[in-house]
């Protein structure tokens, strides 16, 4: 079979490696990578709830007449992420910020 094509004749899906040299190794790294797998998409589904919340907001008060951003809020989470996470929390915060209401 050339390189580029693929072995269909199984139903086995491919695993990234492990990168474990021991079985034993490699079995716990597979469960801890489970786990991690379903912290991602939990975070991937809150991220793109954020946004959402977060342009439904902007769009109510833009709505009412007020403006699209309150700087004194976004200081609030910019500093509760800050706290909790240090200096990354902030720039997370920022890139969070930004999924809702876009850029500045
Ligand atoms: O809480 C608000 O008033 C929002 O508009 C939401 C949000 C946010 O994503 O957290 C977005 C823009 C504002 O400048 C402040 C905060």
């Amino acid at each position: 079979m050339a390189p580029e094509e693929h072995d269909m004749s199984s139903n086995a899906v491919a695993q990234p490696t492990t990168g474990a040299q021991d079985e034993e190794a490699a079995q716990r790294i597979r469960g801890m990578r489970e786990r991690i797998d379903e912290i991602d998409s939990a975070i991937i589904a809150l991220w793109q709830e954020r946004a959402r919340l977060s342009q439904q907001v902007g769009a109510t008060r833009v709505a009412s007449g007020g403006t699209r951003l309150v700087l004194s809020r976004e200081r609030e989470i910019l500093e509760k992420f800050r706290t909790e996470l240090g200096a990354d929390g902030t720039q997370l915060a920022l890139l969070i910020l930004r999924a809702g209401r876009g850029a500045l």
